[in-house]
């Protein structure tokens, strides 16, 4: 069985409170924090940037102090500069839109060179073609199962189907990537997900939206190692 990761969304948090629900949601058991950058450029929507970033940085740990890594999805045009920003701001990953890049290569190296993993995010309508160029130079492969831009969205059930083709792509080159699936996903549709293939699973709403988010993370387990 692959070495599931949970990553809630702070896109659903309390944007009043954001260190405190960091700490909640890692007590409730997240592996990752993922962090939903929007510029009002390349999505119609704006959120938060490297400084807000940087100031989570310290919350995003376990009780025993080993970092909790922050996966951030830049939803943003221009990338390099801003990507360059937030791992400079503490980010462990940092993946961006192939079509948002003029030089996803260069991109991709220069995360890799600040010493962040680096991933590709493909939107409902994106194929997956960029991966035949560039797969050697990936670590994370996030699959958007709604359009991006908010959260709360209803899942696309094509996002399967281009799951279902990452990881062949994956399993071919032999690389250790990870296959992260983004939008809609709740308790009652996240085995599917995984299924699928993924490994790595974003939920904001159907976490942040619930008053228990252990109870969330642990039903999502359990679907998971069902
Ligand atoms: O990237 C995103 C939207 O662009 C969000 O991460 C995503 O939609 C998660 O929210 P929800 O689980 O509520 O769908």
């Amino acid at each position: 069985m692959p070495t599931y990761r949970i990553a809630p969304s702070l896109l659903s948090a309390d944007f009043a409170r954001l260190g405190d629900e960091v700490r909640s949601v890692i007590d409730a058991g997240a592996d990752w924090i993922h962090f939903d950058v929007m510029d009002n450029h390349y999505v119609p929507n704006l959120t938060f940037g490297p400084m807000v970033c940087q100031a989570l940085r310290k919350h995003a740990v376990q009780p025993d102090g080993a970092k909790v890594p922050i996966d951030v999805h830049l939803m943003v045009q221009p990338v390099d500069a801003l990507a360059q920003a937030f791992a400079k701001a503490g980010a462990d990953l940092i993946s961006f839109h192939p079509e948002a890049s003029g030089h996803v290569d260069r991109t991709l190296q220069l995360i890799q060179g600040e010493g962040c993993q680096a991933g590709l995010v493909f939107n409902p309508a994106t194929p997956l073609d960029v991966l035949d160029w560039v797969i050697d130079k990936v670590d994370l492969i996030l699959i958007m199962s709604v359009n991006p831009g908010f959260g709360g969205q209803s899942f696309i059930d094509s996002a399967l189907r281009k799951t279902e083709q990452a990881r062949k792509r994956i399993e071919a080159s032999g690389r250790d990537i990870r296959l992260e699936v983004d939008g809609g996903i709740k308790v009652d549709n996240i085995r599917r997900v995984a299924d699928a293939g993924a490994d790595t699973f974003v939920a904001g709403s159907a976490i942040f939206g619930q008053p228990d988010y252990r109870a969330v993370i642990d039903a999502m387990r359990a679907q998971l190692s069902a």
